[in-house]
């Protein structure tokens, strides 16, 4: 609602409305309505709050907006602890609002989806009271952070100098400075800083590499330059132990001769009983920039829970490793981790998918253990759709006669072929399949006997229609639904419970589960179940 008298057709971007947010939108915007119906999504903006927006971007259909002001207290406001939030950062989009609100936001989101895409008439009843985040802060295993040549002005008046941030909410184009995110650990916080000073010394701003290389790019784009840290559990001693891995353009090539494991790596893990990770790492070549050397002594003295520092090179900026590893080179260390998860150890490497909020995993696997619906005497075979590196799989295999896992992506199921053999866990297969080719999940249909129960958990994008149109004919009595966007799993639930279907599903219940506190991500899990009249035979 706008209070002024301000219409539509006079928006322009620059000005100042004052607004009444009424909901949160997918992906964290408050959305704002004018009286004629026009859509306003501020950046920000809570629920329920009155406040002064300035526009950012004015279309025919809707207009963005950054919060400039709360016009009024906000019931559910709270004072947001991290620093970097005040300041704009773009990694956090709720810290402002009273986790209890947060939570009552997403669920609420959740029930939205439903009942207007997936056209659930009692929504309402079938969503279950989301289940909140034990720790809502310092909760992921693994962040990504931006490098600039000049970080954002923190004050006026004050010099912009290199460093690596994260992106400012309204203004994408500037990096804030960081160095105590709220979402990760105090050691992955001190790595941030190490390197933060290093690009900050005169070498280091003249040789690292995510300086150098990518000035020669024609056509560059600065998120090249950015560094991940990957956090896992020591199996030997516990704790947790560090990747990092810095990624720049550019043309650093590895050594022609690689060898496949550091000699130190592959001494340590035969010693401690671990499995070698099966993916290709070259060492980096003998030549690297003084500089880069510099920091890896100085990371490796400054915080000794790392355990590897890797370079990761890609000409073709917003590639992620999991897409392609053949820029991939160790400079120091170790390539992979372990984390575990449900009382099994999971090999993590660079190279696929591993869920971020390691705690809260265990969660949301027992929401999927607990809907599954196992007969009891280990006689299911349970088909895992976007399996990863297995983990769900895994930890449900103890209960089946035999698990199947299928994922696109070849490392990721190396991966969970090498975690079923470290775990023991001898009926588990796992295939290489590109579920949105009907020839791909045609092969997987072929080869992976009628399962009673399927688990899917695919990207945002939801299930393609090959996934959609297996499910409905492979005769599963049980379908456990993961998702991480509300949108395309209420469309999939259509799709997959549309009664002129004979095979279709009922909707049993949709459980939401925070694994995100303080930003705009939703995990919620369906159960989708037919009763035994429906299933197909084979
Ligand atoms: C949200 S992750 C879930 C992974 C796993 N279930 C877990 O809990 O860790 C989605 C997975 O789907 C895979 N994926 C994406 N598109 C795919 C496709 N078209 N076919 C098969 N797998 C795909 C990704 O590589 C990723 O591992």
């Amino acid at each position: 609602m706008c209070e002024g008298s301000q219409r539509v057709s006079q928006l322009r971007v620059g000005d100042e409305v004052d607004l009444i947010c009424q909901s949160l939108a997918f992906g964290g915007q408050g959305v704002c309505k004018l009286p004629d119906g026009y859509t306003i999504f501020c950046d920000r903006a809570l629920p329920g709050e009155h406040l002064r927006a300035r526009i950012t971007a004015a279309k025919k259909t809707h207009a963005n907006a950054v919060k400039v002001a709360s016009t009024q207290q906000h019931a559910n406001a709270v004072e947001a602890p991290c620093t970097h939030y005040h300041a704009g950062c773009g990694g956090c989009s709720m810290q402002n609002l009273a986790y209890d609100a947060q939570l009552a936001a997403k669920e609420q989101q959740v029930v939205d989806a439903l009942g207007r895409i997936g056209k659930v008439e009692d929504a309402r009843a079938l969503v279950k009271p989301i289940l909140p985040c034990a720790q809502p802060f310092r909760y992921r295993n693994k962040m990504a952070f931006t490098f600039a040549p000049q970080l954002q002005q923190v004050l006026p008046g004050l010099p912009r100098p290199a460093g690596f941030g994260l992106r400012n909410v309204s203004n994408p184009k500037e990096v804030l400075p960081v160095w105590d995110c709220w979402l990760q650990d105090e050691t992955a916080n001190r790595i941030l800083q190490v390197l933060t000073s290093a690009v900050q010394t005169k070498r280091g701003s003249q040789e690292l590499p995510m300086l150098k290389p990518w000035k020669k790019i024609k056509g560059f784009h600065p998120a090249v330059g950015k560094v991940t840290i990957r956090s896992g559990l020591d199996p030997t001693t516990r704790k947790r132990a560090y990747l990092v891995i810095l990624h720049t353009a550019g043309q650093v090539k590895p050594c022609e001769n690689p060898d496949e494991y550091t000699l130190e790596e592959a001494a340590m893990r035969r010693r401690d009983g671990l499995p070698l990770a099966k993916f290709h790492v070259p060492q980096m070549r003998k030549k690297r920039p003084k500089a880069l050397m510099e920091t890896v002594e100085l990371l490796k003295r400054e915080v000794p829970e790392i355990a590897g520092i890797l370079h990761y090179t890609d000409p073709r900026p917003g590639r992620e490793i999991e897409d392609s590893a053949d820029g991939l080179a160790l400079i120091w260390g170790q390539k992979s981790l372990m984390e575990r998860l449900c009382g099994l150890d999971f090999a993590i490497t660079p190279l696929s998918f591993f869920q971020t909020n390691t705690k809260q995993t265990e969660t949301l696997y027992k929401v999927v253990r607990d809907a599954a619906g196992f007969a009891g005497d280990r006689s299911d075979v349970l088909l895992d759709l976007y399996s990863g590196t297995g983990t769900i799989a895994l930890c449900l295999a103890s209960r089946c006669r035999k698990v199947y896992g299928v994922e696109s992506n070849q490392h990721a199921v190396d991966d969970a072929m090498e975690n079923a053999r470290y775990n023991c866990k001898t009926n588990a297969i796992f295939l290489q399949a590109d579920l949105s080719k009907d020839e791909d999940m045609a092969h997987v249909a072929q080869h992976v006997p009628r399962p009673d129960i399927v688990i899917a958990d695919p990207a945002r994008a939801g299930l393609g229609k090959p996934v959609i149109e297996y499910l409905m004919g492979c005769g599963a009595r049980t379908l456990v639904y993961v998702s991480c966007n509300p949108a395309t799993q209420a469309r999939d639930i259509q799709l997959l419970t549309d009664t002129a279907e004979p095979n279709s599903f009922q909707l049993e219940s949709v459980q939401p589960v925070d694994m995100f506190p303080h930003t705009e991500h939703i995990e919620s899990v369906a159960v989708l179940r037919r009763s035994s009249g429906a299933v197909p035979q084979p």
